[in-house]
């Protein structure tokens, strides 16, 4: 007997010690356990508690009254499938007659409380089924991405959801995306986490930071071209709408033969291709671009429209051609000139990561929905890393990213420099590595760093 209280004693510590310190691992060895148990045994209590259940059918309740028996109770949504997960629980049900999913979503706060879990969010799988994701503990705190994600073409795994899911950036279906966020908000970290998850795939990456090339240019192994200053970004996004405009020459001539054969699939955009054929896609990834938009004279002004105009053109033709923007910066609104917001409704992909206002938050988010500006606001500043995404279907997503650091994504990028494309349009641009022995300078006799 001693021994077993002992024991249990032992457990009990043990748990509460891993509840503390590690919530990951005292969910997957006893919470998830006492997490089910919970769930299945409180849940006709929590959905009645909750508004979630119907009356009985009339028919039930005559077959009482004839049988002359107590009236039977509200029924609650049927349980379809309940399912463990790393960091959670996926319940799925199925609804009554006269409920909807929007019954469920309304209440998931209560549902919160109710089961004891740390989150839970619903979404419609299909008419009358609702999946309910009950989060055992706070999966942004420390986030630790799953080590099987799903892997397609252009389609990276960048951060965490805090449902657990994984958040994936996916090109072919938001091919243009805007990040915001203020300064030490963690735009850098979200976008080396984009790169590191890019470089093993086939794909040309395009670097422009006006930030004199701090961000990008230490993972330039893999970057097939790059621009540190607002001239040389001119010439470079020139040289894109060249290569954009030799894809769509590509693309018509392949359809010429298509179109002449019977049956035969004609090509609307590069993926339509046989892949002998196919043009590498290539991935545009600007940092702090409102240095893209600042002028100081008539000439830079020039400069300036002359940028803005070629991103608003690759914005609109761009995805046909396998061409994608990855906009970074502070704020990105109608104060940084013409154009402007006609790029930003382009870029239909948005995260937000913490904003100092609500302006901030309204140009990532005003025009898609107001409950994610919402969010964006509440991001804490402890929070580094915290971003909302969402795009234009109004749908949005607490995300965290993993803490890449700058030695990891180019330790990553160095692994696969070999994938690094040559295209000829992007030669000129192509970023000088500097050799392992080379001298260090110091800033009093240092050079200007160019590409
Ligand atoms: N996902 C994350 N998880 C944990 N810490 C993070 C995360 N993202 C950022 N941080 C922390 O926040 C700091 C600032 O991040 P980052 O450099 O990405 O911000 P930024 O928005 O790019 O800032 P700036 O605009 O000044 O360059 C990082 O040094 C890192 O310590």
């Amino acid at each position: 007997m001693t021994a077993f209280t002992v024991a249990l004693v032992l457990v009990v510590a043990a748990a509460g010690l891993l509840r503390w310190r590690r919530p990951a691992w005292y969910w997957l060895t006893f919470g998830v356990t006492l997490a089910a148990l919970r769930v299945l045994i409180r849940y006709a209590s929590v959905m009645d508690a909750c508004g979630l259940t119907v009356p009985p059918s009339r028919w039930r309740l005559a077959l009482a009254r004839i049988a002359d028996r107590p009236a039977p109770d509200s029924r609650v949504p049927r349980i379809l499938r309940l399912r463990p997960t790393r960091t959670g629980l996926v319940l799925r049900l199925k609804l009554r007659p006269g409920q909807d999913a929007f019954d469920v979503a309304a209440a998931s706060d209560r549902l919160r409380h109710s089961f004891s879990m740390y989150g839970v969010t619903s979404r419609e799988v299909r008419s009358g089924v609702v999946e309910l994701r009950l989060t055992g503990y706070d999966v942004l705190k420390r986030v630790q991405m799953p080590a099987k994600t799903d892997p397609r073409p252009m389609r990276v795994p960048v951060a965490l959801r805090e449902d657990g899911s994984v958040h994936y950036r996916d090109y072919r279906a938001v091919p243009h995306a805007l990040t915001l966020g203020a300064t030490e908000s963690g735009k850098s970290v979200y976008q080396r986490n984009l790169v590191a998850g890019l470089a093993p795939m086939d794909v040309a990456l395009v670097g422009i930071d006006c930030k004199q090339g701090v961000e990008l240019f230490p993972l330039a192994r893999r970057f097939s071209a790059l621009a540190d200053n607002p001239d040389t970004a001119a010439e470079l996004l020139d040289a894109l709408v060249d290569h954009m405009q030799g894809v769509y020459q590509l693309i018509r001539a392949e359809q010429r033969i298509s179109v002449a054969v019977p049956d035969a699939d004609i090509a609307a955009d590069i993926w339509d291709l046989p892949e002998e054929l196919r043009p590498v896609p290539v991935v545009v990834l600007v940092d702090e671009v409102a240095e893209l938009a600042l002028f100081a004279n008539k000439e830079e002004e020039k400069r300036r429209d002359r940028i803005i105009t070629a991103l608003v053109r690759l914005a609109q033709l761009g995805r046909a051609a396998g061409i994608y923007l990855e906009i970074c910066g502070q704020r990105f609104g109608s104060e940084l000139g013409k154009g402007i917001t006609m790029l930003r409704a382009q870029l239909t992909g948005r995260t937000a990561h913490r904003v100092n206002d609500e302006t901030s938050a309204n140009m990532a988010f005003g025009d898609i929905s107001p409950d994610a500006v919402l969010a964006a606001i509440q991001i804490p500043a402890e929070l580094r890393g915290v971003a909302i995404a969402g795009d234009f279907t109004g749908g949005w997503h607490r995300i965290r990213a993993p803490h890449t650091s700058l030695r990891q994504a180019v330790n990553v990028c160095n692994k696969h420099a070999d994938r690094t494309p040559a295209l000829p349009v992007l030669e000129p641009f192509r970023p000088a590595v500097a050799a392992p022995s080379a001298p260090r300078v110091p800033l009093s006799k240092a050079a200007p760093v160019t590409a």
